[in-house]
């Protein structure tokens, strides 16, 4: 039983419906040892015969028998091990892959073999060495004369120790001297024993082998032996073929990004791009929040909430809204709008609510030093427990009688120093009500003890709630206080008491209104992250658009490197190596970009922390590790998504068409 057996092998092309068949029945033996030249007219079906034996198509007609098996050309996993293990390739336009070093091409097919790194580094520079190319195993085919591309292209066939040797015009594109030099090393493989087929167009070439074969009309015409097979030498230590490794197709993509580095870093760049903006956008919103929640923290303690007597008869209103109204109505109706005892005590009787604190808040108050040296407007309030201590930037918070807290802005504006304003003497000046709603203006002389600073939200001027009845007392002015605040027992509770005090009913009607500090922070939540999802929303448009650069560049790197994925899946590369060849190569671009991505949104913090800083003296980017995990997981995806089509398409393509093309 010879090697290599074709019965009956039968090949038809359709255009259509039309058939055009090219091998008619062919019937073939072939043994190791021998150098096989086929010859025949252009068009005779020769390379078709080639494509069967290599394992590269699956459609015909009739067996392929080798050392005694049966191949299955309808098993494409057995194939891919057929083409990596038994055949090894030589084309005439070389095929060599242009990213890869000389050394690198021929390791591509031992990165199949069950050699180790080192073992097969060794070995590729011993088969360089064997076809004459010692000094340039560090070059790139670019840099080699057309023979020295065809030997790299030999080294690169004998590389996984295949039985037989398929070589499709191999000296097609040589000069004659060339031509001698890789025919003198086709024989040598011959004469170590493995089973050389070689396509040529010319009778001399075909002298070389030691049987000519001539095909006319798809059938085998003539079968000439021109000299015995060389005697098999005993082959040991076979190599034995594997799939690729996941770490060979990681650096094949890696080596290929660098060599497109300019194509490569403008996509990087573009998701880079995106990715920062993303990351910023969500760092913003964040101190944005965190912003508005110190402002609104520092002036209130949102254990306290403020609760104000209730004249709104409609329902629909926002605590906010009947707020308002009460405070508006203080003017006209003083004792109406104020609450008294029967209130107090009634929400004193609120669950949770452990105390209750009169207080005063009055607006349109002014404050004078130096008799018309400094004076401001402001509101004037009542100290109580829902105003954080942590105001006070210098001094005290207002304990007895005769004291006043004034705002840093004023303090600034006594002295140059304005820890200085401490211990100086302002007059107040307000209007207030009698028990008859008649207006009342309150004058009061009251000594700095302490200097706060509300930052953004509200300037601070206020005095101990014993100081405010006193003046109102003195003044002839109603002491009953036009709002309380409830202390809670625990934060948790905050919010349902504050909805139990606004169903309280006195009268038949709603007696309090009172908005919790969630409240009021909802509302301002509710525009913040409508904002910050805007701006994501626009940054998410530069991640899709890097991911439709990544489509194209794929599609395109596809299209260019059509014929690598011919040669790769020649040499025994599974469709699924080809598929994560691309994929692995928009991972790590895509990779690449979420850490510049990241990098550049840090360094963005900075600068931006650092310019706004004057203005607000607030760090309002605030990137939390989160906005870096969403962005990166969010970037990942799409690349993943967009590589995903033309990394299948690449995958999907036909061998030998992949071959063919230019
Ligand atoms: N994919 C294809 N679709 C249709 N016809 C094809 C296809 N590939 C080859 N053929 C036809 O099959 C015939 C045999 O082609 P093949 O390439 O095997 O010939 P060849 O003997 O190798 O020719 P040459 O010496 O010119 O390379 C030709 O007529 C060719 O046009």
């Amino acid at each position: 039983m010879a090697f290599l057996e074709l019965n009956q092998i039968f090949k038809s092309y359709y255009l259509g419906k039309e058939e055009f068949p090219v091998l008619k029945g062919i019937n073939l033996a072939m043994e190791k040892g021998e150098f096989v030249s086929i010859l025949g007219e252009s068009g005779g079906g020769k390379s078709t015969l080639m494509n069967i034996i290599g394992g590269l198509d699956r459609n015909f007609k009739g067996s392929v028998r080798v050392n005694g098996k049966v191949l299955d050309h309808h098993n494409p996993k057995q194939l891919d091990i057929y083409r990596r293990k038994t055949v090894g390739y030589i084309f005439q336009s070389f095929n060599l892959i242009n990213y890869q070093t000389n050394l690198q091409n021929v390791e591509t097919s031992l990165n199949m073999t069950d050699l180790t790194a080192t073992e097969r580094q060794e070995r590729a520079k011993l088969l360089l060495r064997k076809v004459g190319l010692e000094e340039h195993i560090n070059k790139y085919p670019s840099q080699l004369s057309g023979g020295q591309k065809q030997r790299v292209a030999i080294a690169r066939a004998l590389a996984g120790d295949p039985d037989i040797i398929i070589a499709d015009e191999p000296t097609g594109a040589l000069d004659s001297k060339n031509t001698d030099e890789v025919l003198v090393l086709l024989e040598q493989i011959a004469k170590e024993g493995k089973l050389v087929i070689m396509v040529t167009h010319s009778k001399e070439v075909a002298n070389h082998g030691s049987r000519i074969l001539y095909m006319e009309d798809g059938h085998i015409a003539d079968d000439k032996r021109l000299r015995p097979a060389y005697p098999v030498p005993k082959m040991i230590n076979r190599l034995d073929s594997r799939n690729l490794s996941h770490k060979t197709i990681w650096s094949w993509a890696f080596e290929h990004m660098r060599y497109n580095a300019l194509q490569s870093f403008l996509i990087i760049l573009g998701s880079t791009i995106g990715v920062f903006s993303v990351i910023l956008f969500l760092g913003l919103s964040n101190g944005v929040k965190s912003y508005i929640n110190q402002q609104v923290g520092q002036l209130a303690n949102p254990d306290y909430p403020a609760v104000y007597k209730n004249l709104s008869q409609d329902t629909k209103l926002t605590a906010v809204e009947k707020i308002k109204n009460t405070q508006h109505a203080m003017s006209t109706n003083y004792a109406q709008a104020s609450l008294n005892d029967q209130y107090l005590n009634r929400l004193a009787s609120v669950k949770h609510v452990s105390k209750v604190y009169e207080a005063f808040l009055l607006n349109s108050a002014s404050f004078d030093y130096g008799n018309g040296k400094v004076k401001v407007g402001g509101t004037f309030r009542s100290w109580g427990p829902n105003i954080s201590s942590s105001l006070i930037k210098e001094g005290h918070i207002p304990t007895g009688t005769g004291q006043i807290v004034i705002d840093i802005g004023m303090a600034q504006k006594i002295s140059d120093n304005w820890k200085k304003a401490i211990g100086k003497t302002v007059s107040v000046e307000y209007v207030s009500y009698d028990t008859d709603s008649q207006p009342v203006t309150v004058k009061a002389d009251l000594k700095v003890v302490g200097i706060a600073d509300g930052g953004q939200t509200a300037e601070v001027y206020g005095t101990s709630l014993d100081e405010v009845k006193k003046e109102l007392q003195e003044n002839g002015a109603s002491t009953q206080p036009n709002y309380a605040v409830a202390k809670i027992d625990k934060t948790n509770n905050v919010q349902e008491t504050v909805n139990n005090i606004n169903k309280v009913k006195i009268d038949g009607k709603d007696a309090f209104t009172s908005a919790s500090m969630n409240d009021t922070l909802d509302a301002i939540y509710r525009i913040t992250n409508l904002a910050t999802y805007l701006l994501a929303a626009i940054s998410l448009i530069s991640l899709l658009v890097s991911a439709i650069m990544i489509i194209v560049t794929t599609f395109m790197s596809v299209a260019e490197r059509t014929k690598e994925i011919g040669v790769l899946r020649a040499l025994g590369a599974r469709q699924s190596d080809i598929r994560r060849l691309f994929t692995n190569e928009a991972v790590i671009m895509g990779g690449i970009a979420i850490l510049c991505g990241i990098m550049l949104a840090n360094v963005g913090e900075f600068f931006m922390n650092k310019w706004l800083y004057h203005l607000i003296t607030y760090n309002i980017v605030r990137i939390s590790i989160w906005n870096v995990v969403e962005a990166a997981a969010i970037s990942m995806l799409i690349t993943l998504a967009a590589s995903f089509i033309p990394s299948r398409k690449a995958a999907k393509l036909n061998t030998i068409e992949a071959l063919a093309s230019d």
